[in-house]
């Protein structure tokens, strides 16, 4: 069962095509991310699955419900917290936590409760008064009170501090562990996604790059490191090779479709008398591949 499920989803603001053919099935039960660089698309992916934009072209399903439908009944259902949320400042905490508490018949007091001590936030203190962190937190806690089946968090870690990100991270991935809550969430931060996400899509220029599980992702890339007789050798090397950088007796690069016996055969077929180290690699610096390896085939197909 997929909690998000979007068809060729496509969303166009007059000139900018911002997302294209966007096909994705997010899992009930996962914590999937989308990442990006700036302007990819991810907002406005997250606008049109939450019915804040229309899509121009294609679906999406939102627990079961074509987004385009999405309301009220459906809502109490999702949690839906962006950087640039509008809150009602003049309320105090407390005031938008009773405000809130009648819209969503599973609203949980106790962990309100747990969430305002460890959010540390005043309840008396006006919207208006708290720093950009403590609005996000009061926003945070005001979606997660109510246990949505689905919480939707655009750039939730942008203005926490390390401390409050790493609680709320635990937080996140406790709650997630208990069953079938899904956590769609796009973020900058590729340390603390790695540590949350199980699934990872890549959003580039408004196009779907790939989308698959965590650990497929971070098994299937290496750092290699190739010592061989000789000269570097000339030819085409396969296409799975990014970033590739030769000298006399060695090379390295960074395979993207990493199997060890297929690796270590291909570089046999390319080196003279290879000897192969590979090394594994986090998810930042597969992103800093990736967005290499992007701009020089950027660079290549400009001239
Ligand atoms: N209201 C708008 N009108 C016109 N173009 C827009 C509008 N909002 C976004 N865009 C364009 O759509 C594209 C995608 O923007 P979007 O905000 O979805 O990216 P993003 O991946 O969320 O970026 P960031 O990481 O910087 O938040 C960009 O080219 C942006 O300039």
């Amino acid at each position: 069962m997929n909690a998000i499920e979007t068809q060729n989803l496509s969303h166009r603001y007059w000139r900018t095509e911002a997302l294209r053919d966007l096909n994705l099935a997010v899992p009930v039960g996962s914590v999937f991310a989308l990442l990006g660089a700036n302007g990819a698309g991810k907002t406005t992916a997250i606008k049109v699955l939450m019915n804040l934009l229309r899509p121009s072209a294609g679906v999406a399903r939102v627990l079961d419900t074509d987004s385009r439908r999405l309301g009220e009944r459906e809502f109490a259902q999702i949690g839906y917290v962006s950087e640039n949320q509008q809150l009602p400042l003049w309320m105090t905490v407390r005031q938008l936590l009773d405000y809130c508490r009648p819209f969503y018949p599973t609203w949980d007091r106790a962990l309100e409760a747990k969430l305002l001590a460890q959010f540390e936030l005043p309840p008396e203190r006006k919207l208006k008064q708290l720093s950009r962190g403590m609005l996000m937190k009061a926003a945070l806690l005001s979606s997660l009170a109510y246990r949505p089946k689905l919480l939707v968090l655009d750039e939730p870690f942008s203005g926490l501090d390390p401390l409050v990100r790493e609680e709320f991270t635990h937080g996140l991935l406790e709650t997630s562990r208990l069953g079938d809550w899904t956590v769609f969430i796009s973020s900058h931060d590729i340390e603390e996604v790695e540590r949350l996400a199980d699934h990872i899509a890549l959003l580039e220029n408004g196009n779907l790059r790939f989308t698959e599980t965590t650990e497929s992702l971070l098994s299937r890339f290496r750092r290699i490191e190739v010592t061989f007789e000789g000269a570097v050798p000339a030819g085409i090397l396969p296409a799975s090779w990014l970033g590739w950088r030769g000298e006399a007796g060695r090379a390295s690069f960074i395979e993207s479709a990493y199997n060890r016996e297929a690796t270590e055969r291909a570089c046999r077929e390319h080196f003279p008398e290879a000897a192969v180290q590979a090394h594994p690699m986090s998810l930042r610096e597969i992103f800093i591949a990736l967005a290499r390896a992007k701009s020089i085939t950027a660079k290549v197909s400009a001239v």
